[in-house]
């Protein structure tokens, strides 16, 4: 059977604990699911790909890479009904200066395409690097619906921040 959202976030957790520890961020995994079809696109953790990546960025740069083009343009290659669930909700702002997720889903939609529409999260952010996270207001606003799958709050919040001291 397809998994449902619980489903999804327990597949995202999982992808979590694959992330090295590290003081300086969370470990976060994420699932980038075509919901027309329930088929996963790609699974993606925190520091997966080379460059300080977020679990979120790792999605979309896995998914553009399989469809040859660069990050920055996969919103020309998702399906229509793409979400993402990650155990937190997408960052607004890094402390790297890194451009943050939020963007980077809300740039999936550039060019009226449908790109990501619904972004799935296990918990908020916790205001321990950059203060409040006022990401999601910023996606709802993009027309990006975010949705609080809860549950696995305990064990996501305790996987993403192993690395601190
Ligand atoms: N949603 C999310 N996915 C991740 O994969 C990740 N690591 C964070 N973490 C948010 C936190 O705010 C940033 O990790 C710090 O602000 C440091 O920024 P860098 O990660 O070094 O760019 N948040
Ligand atoms: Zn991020």
């Amino acid at each position: 059977a397809p998994l449902d959202h619980i489903g999804y976030m327990q597949l995202a957790l999982s992808e979590a604990h694959e992330s090295p520890p590290k003081p300086s961020n969370f470990r976060v995994g994420a699932v980038l699911v075509d919901e027309g079809n329930n088929k996963i696109l790609a699974t993606g953790f925190t520091l997966e790909l080379p460059g300080n990546t977020h679990a979120e960025q790792c999605c979309l740069q896995k998914f553009a890479e399989r469809n040859d083009i660069p990050e920055e343009r996969v919103g020309e290659v998702l399906p229509d009904k793409t979400v993402i669930y990650t155990t937190m909700e997408p960052c607004g702002l890094r402390l790297s200066g890194n451009m943050p997720c939020v963007e980077r889903i809300i740039r999936t939609r550039q060019g009226g395409k449908k790109g990501v529409s619904k972004v799935y999260l296990g918990v908020k952010e916790p205001e321990k690097f950059v203060g409040e996270n006022t990401g999601r207001a910023k996606l709802e606003e993009a027309g990006i619906e975010c949705i609080h799958i809860s549950g696995l709050e305990e064990e996501i919040l305790r996987v993403a921040t192993a690395g601190h001291e």
